[in-house]
């Protein structure tokens, strides 16, 4: 399976859009997905299919996905057949609801799932839904309108959320990516979002527009003061808790290090 570890940038697309697609391609986001779903109008769903699955046969630096459209809706079994006869490394499933739902979305498709936790439902069911997924992802946009949080308000009332994603994939091993950030033109804004979701626990965040890619991967990416640190810990350990400068170390410091100084 393609691996998702070292993935901090993740670039949502209109399949529909063949401009986007070849802004994608060249990008340094480090997973691509192309989505059928809310980002393509509905008399644009089938043309939409089809390029995107001629898209993914072509040559891409990163992974690419594409993102169906819902259980339930009428393209959703359209999509599941083509996905499944596509190139694309993995399939997106919005509106992740249950694990039943994931794993037969999983089958169907024959490819690794990356399940949208968009939904008070698909929260609360998100530790059924981790273990049948390669990642999950937090559908901000779509998780404050279930949760009645205004657009406008701090990410207060979906913390919760976000914590439960990540429990969830980190108890099933697996990738977690935070929602998208709407302001396109606020790259601080945006850096302080990828930091909070960087502390959160996230391993890298969905994106909208290719002008949001440096700064995120610059966000998730760790500092060379994290890197510097990180090195010291490793070379002087010696087992059980010591005194490392002014704190204490013990093993899953040590093991925290490490995987740092892998991903970097
Ligand atoms: C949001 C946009 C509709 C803004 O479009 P626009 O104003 O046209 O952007 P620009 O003029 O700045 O575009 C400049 C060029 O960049 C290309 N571009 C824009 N966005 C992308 C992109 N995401 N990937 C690649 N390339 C992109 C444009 O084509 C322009 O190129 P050119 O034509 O050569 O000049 C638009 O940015 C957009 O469509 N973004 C993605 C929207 C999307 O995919 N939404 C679905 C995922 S978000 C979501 O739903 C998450 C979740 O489900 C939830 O609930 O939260
Ligand atoms: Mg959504």
């Amino acid at each position: 399976m393609t691996s998702l570890e070292a993935v901090r940038s993740v670039l949502f697309l209109p399949a529909s859009n063949p401009r986007a697609i070849d802004h994608a391609r060249n990008s340094a986001a480090g997973l691509v997905i192309l989505d059928l779903e809310d980002a393509v109008k509905p008399d644009a769903k089938h043309s939409a299919r089809d390029v995107a699955v001629e898209a993914v046969a072509g040559d891409w630096p990163m992974p690419v996905a594409i993102r169906i459209n819902s259980v339930g809706s009428e393209w959703h079994s359209l999509d599941i057949d083509a996905v499944a006869q596509s190139k694309a490394a993995f399939a997106v499933l919005p509106r992740a609801s249950s694990a039943h739902l994931a794993r037969e979305v999983a089958g169907a498709v024959s490819k690794p799932l990356l399940a949208m936790i968009e939904t008070a439902t698909g929260v609360l069911a998100a530790a059924e839904i981790a273990p049948a997924c390669a990642a999950l992802i937090a559908g901000t946009n779509d998780l404050r309108a279930d949760l009645r949080v205004p657009d406008g308000a701090s990410r207060d009332g979906i913390s919760a959320s976000l914590q439960m994603i990540v429990l969830a994939a980190r108890a099933a091993g697996i990738a977690a990516f935070d929602g998208v950030y709407n302001q396109l033109d606020d790259l601080d804004g945006l850096a302080a979002e990828c930091g909070q979701g960087r502390a959160l626990g996230f391993d890298g965040k969905t994106l909208i527009h290719p002008r949001q890619i440096e700064t995120c991967n610059r966000a998730f990416a760790p500092g060379e003061g994290e890197l510097e640190r990180a090195r010291r810990l490793v070379a002087v350990y010696d087992g059980g808790a010591e005194r490392f400068e002014d704190e204490m170390i013990e093993r899953m410091h040590i093991d925290a290090a490490k995987r740092l100084l892998g991903n970097a």
